[in-house]
């Protein structure tokens, strides 16, 4: 009843050429014309996890409203080793963000503008944090949500394939299933591609004195690691949330429009509160309104979320007095609290010989056999994704006597802090102080190929990126409207660098990256040459030429209302009675991990909590 196009992905082998086309799209008209009791807003990561959640529930009826088109079946965004090429793609937000006055550049952030949002751009990364950030959650005012009920809820989207023995060995492993979910609708396994890279990870990371992680995804993550990523084993794509509703199509309680733009909530003045009754949206230029019986659930994404609730007039007074939004929730903490990961990178060029991604750039001659491997459902370089990951604490990165100068470079930050948000800095200073060993602070990873953010490879050459990625920013942003326009895109103002100690953090991470390449691991018949940084100064070229790790959250933080928060721990929005926010702009103080899938654990604790399975 609602999927656009082909509805291939689950089982159809790698034949990309002959997909069949499902026309059974619900127009808007009609889907104006229903009422529903759940209306998503946004199907994304989470819109769509919790769209397949609740239509399990045959008394709902459940609506998701997405902006972007459908792009399943489309190759550019199922096709692993391709990860990054949908960037450059209609599937993206194109947004960028404002200068920083620390003298961080405006960079972009990409953002998915497509039927399962931003899991149709991401890099395939499977991870999660150290259980200790996770209870932060809770002990940030709560209850409930902490690692022991979130890693059932982790688990549940997910099911995992062990790898085989011999690439066990290859690639330096011994997964324990007991720490992955087997029933999920998300698949993760291991890339059956493995590069010499790869297999030189885990010795390089190990001669460095990082200790090997065999467990990184079981509440336990620093170390060195070769980790799972989210790719269906059967014919080596890319499962992302459209897993959630495709095979569920029947469903008569489920429809799902495309590029259609929701442009506010409509609320109504109930008691004390406010209620939604229904919600605006345009599609091809036309307005239309679809009214909820029940609720509105908000998983528009960390940007554009904060940009719904403050078109529909909950924020702050000035924010929307300047975009000429009537308030009607006064609500300061729409769009604040805004956090992120950055990374640096560096390239180094390798020996001849030796295959990466280049090579598909660089010989056509391979690129068209690997091609040819990959849609015959056959091991091919277009397996291929980034699973080589390392977890460093502070210590680990840069020593103990530097390790104590950072931390009271932190300590001092945030103790001068007059943000609203103090409170959750000095919960992040626990990371540092209470669970130094514990809790990452610096994610290290490996790429197959010239990945770097600035310059660009030679012909012909073949290269190693390595990336730097700072977890734990005391520096804090906000995203908000300066239009009553949805078309608008909102101000993304990261505030990137604007304490010391992340720069300092950072810096300290690109130089980090040269002993990996050093390492006899790398030094050995692989690396001939390091092309970037080069002879710089570090500490600047980290500032100019560091980008986002693409994982904003906080935007529409789950915090008590008087400490900043926007939504409670059922995740509804202050001062409504029927409006919540299911997305990664929830999570109120950062992790160690790439975040997809914590967004899917959010929704799918949200799910219970929806249907009473949960308080
Ligand atoms: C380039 C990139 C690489 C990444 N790599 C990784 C990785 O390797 N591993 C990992 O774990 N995480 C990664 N991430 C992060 C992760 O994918 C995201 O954090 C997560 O998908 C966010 O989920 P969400 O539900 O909050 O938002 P999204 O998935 O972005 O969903 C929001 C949805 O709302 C829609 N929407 C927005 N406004 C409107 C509107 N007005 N009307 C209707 N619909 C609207 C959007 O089009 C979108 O579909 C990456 C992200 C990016 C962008």
């Amino acid at each position: 009843t609602f999927i656009p196009t082909d509805s291939t992905q689950q089982t159809r082998g790698v034949r990309l050429d002959k997909r069949t086309k499902r026309a059974a799209k619900m127009d808007a008209k009609t889907f104006a014309d229903t009422e529903f009791t759940h209306l998503i807003v946004g199907g994304g990561t989470a819109g769509l996890a919790l769209a397949g959640r609740l239509s399990e529930v045959q008394s709902y009826t459940v609506g998701v409203l997405e902006a972007g088109p459908s792009g399943v079946g489309d190759p550019i965004n199922d096709i692993p080793g391709m990860f990054g090429a949908n960037l450059a793609s209609k599937y993206n937000w194109n947004l960028t963000t404002t200068t920083s006055e620390s003298g961080a550049p405006a960079i972009a952030w990409p953002r998915g503008k497509v039927l399962g949002g931003s899991s149709v751009l991401n890099f395939l990364v499977w991870d999660r944090s150290a259980s200790v950030e996770y209870d932060a959650w809770e002990q940030l005012g709560n209850p409930g949500w902490n690692w022991k009920n979130l890693y059932k809820y982790l688990k549940k989207s997910e099911e995992f394939h062990t790898p085989s023995a011999d690439d066990a060995k290859k690639l330096h492993i011994q997964p324990n299933a007991a720490n992955y979910g087997d029933k999920g609708p998300i698949q993760v396994s291991y890339p059956r591609y493995i590069s010499e890279q790869v297999q030189r990870w885990i010795p390089a990371l190990q001669s460095l004195g990082i200790q090997r992680n065999n467990e990184p995804l079981a509440g336990k993550n620093v170390g060195a690691s070769v980790q799972p990523s989210n790719i269906n084993p059967n014919n080596s794509t890319r499962s992302y949330s459209t897993a959630y509703v495709i095979p569920h199509e029947q469903r008569k309680n489920l429809h799902i429009v495309t590029e259609a733009t929701v442009s506010k909530i409509v609320l109504e003045k109930s008691g004390a509160e406010q209620k939604a009754t229904a919600v605006e949206f345009y599609v091809n230029g036309q307005k239309y309104t679809v009214k909820t019986s029940n609720q509105v659930i908000v998983s528009a994404g960390s940007v554009h979320t904060p940009q719904i609730l403050e078109l529909s007039g909950i924020g702050a007074k000035s924010v929307l007095d300047k975009a000429g939004v009537k308030q009607l929730v006064d609500l300061p903490g729409v769009g604040e609290n805004l956090q992120d990961h950055t990374y640096t990178s560096a390239a180094y060029e390798i020996k001849e010989g030796i295959a990466t991604l280049d090579s598909l750039r660089n010989n056509e001659t391979f690129a068209a056999q690997q091609q040819k491997a990959y849609q015959s459902n056959q091991t091919s370089i277009l397996d291929e994704t980034v699973p080589s990951i390392a977890y460093l604490s502070l210590k680990e990165l840069v020593g103990d006597d530097k390790a104590a100068q950072l931390q009271s470079e932190a300590k001092d930050y945030v103790n001068k802090s007059t943000s609203t948000y103090k409170y959750v800095l000095e919960k992040q200073l626990d990371f540092l102080t209470k669970y130094p060993d514990t809790v990452g602070q610096m994610e290290m990873i490996a790429i197959d190929g010239y990945f770097a953010t600035s310059g660009a490879p030679e012909t012909n050459k073949n290269y190693v990126t390595f990336l730097a990625a700072q977890q734990h920013l005391l520096s804090r942003g906000h995203v908000h409207i300066n239009s009553s326009d949805v078309n608008t895109a909102p101000v993304i103002s990261p505030n990137y660098f604007d304490a010391p100690f992340d720069l300092d953090i950072s810096t300290a991470g690109t130089e980090y990256m040269r002993k990996i390449a050093n390492s006899s691991a790398y030094a050995d018949q692989y690396i001939t040459k390091e092309v970037l940084p080069g002879d710089v100064d570090i500490k600047n070229y980290t500032l100019k030429t560091f980008t986002t790790e693409y994982h904003p959250i906080g935007t529409a933080s789950m915090l008590p209302r008087a400490k900043g928060g926007v939504v409670d721990p059922s995740l509804k929005v202050y001062g409504t009675c029927n409006v919540r926010v299911v997305d990664a702009s929830v999570i109120p103080i950062h992790i160690s991990a790439h975040i997809q899938n914590t967004v899917y654990g959010v929704a799918e604790y949200a799910a219970d909590i929806i249907k009473g399975l949960q308080k």
